[in-house]
């Protein structure tokens, strides 16, 4: 299973993290977020994959960013096209598109996207378009019946670890953790992710 911990910016903290065992990691270019990233940290993660996560950004923005951080992976929040998904991948990176997930018919845009994007990452609805630190109904993604691999995303924290031992569906790839984990926005409490990120990985999923 695949461990992402968005909402990055500084660069000790960063190190931290990625010694926790994160396979990626998310750094926010959305100016409203309390998380979004103008300066490229010092440091940068060099075991975890960088994501950058965007909201409804302009094409030249997005591939500026892919250059300045050297980004891996592409994460989409906003109304992104599948044509949009398909012209960013040309330029090598991997795609993810978010969804906020409210009811089984929010599944049915997914099919759009079949072949554009590499995951899909389910959130829960809310105004800011992430970050809400609530959960969704898991139960909703039994309806989900592509193949694009999926991150579960939302509101997962140290308490979910049981909720997720539990949790069970063929495409489900990893897990998404940020508010949660959080001392200050974009600053994450290394020794309660490290726990957490230990315990998930003895979990027989
Ligand atoms: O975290 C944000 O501030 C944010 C703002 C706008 C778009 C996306 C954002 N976060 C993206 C993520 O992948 C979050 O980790 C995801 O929404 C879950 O966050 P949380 O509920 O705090 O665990």
């Amino acid at each position: 299973m695949l461990i992402k911990v968005c909402g990055m910016r500084d660069a000790n903290n960063i190190r931290e993290v990625e010694a926790c065992g994160t396979d990626w990691m998310g750094f926010i270019f959305f100016a409203p977020s309390a998380r979004n990233v103008t300066d490229r940290p010092e440091y940068l993660p060099v075991h975890a994959r960088r994501v950058g996560v965007f909201v409804d950004a302009d094409f030249k923005t997005m591939t500026e960013k892919i250059q300045e951080f050297g980004l891996h992976l592409v994460q989409l929040h906003g109304t992104e096209s599948p044509e949009t998904c398909l012209k960013l991948k040309q330029l090598g990176v991997e795609i993810v598109k978010a969804f906020a997930i409210r009811s089984p018919n929010d599944l049915k845009q997914t099919a759009a996207y079949t072949g554009t994007c590499d995951y899909f990452l389910f959130d829960t609805p809310c105004i800011g378009y992430g970050g809400s630190g609530k959960s969704f109904d898991w139960n909703l993604l039994q309806h989900y019946q592509g193949k694009t691999p999926f991150l579960l995303s939302g509101g997962i924290g140290p308490d979910s670890l049981e909720a997720l031992a539990s949790f069970h569906h063929p495409a489900w790839a990893g897990i998404d953790l940020n508010s949660q984990f959080e001392t200050a926005p974009a600053c994450k409490n290394t020794a309660a992710l490290k726990t957490f990120i230990d315990q998930f990985k003895t979990l027989q999923l």
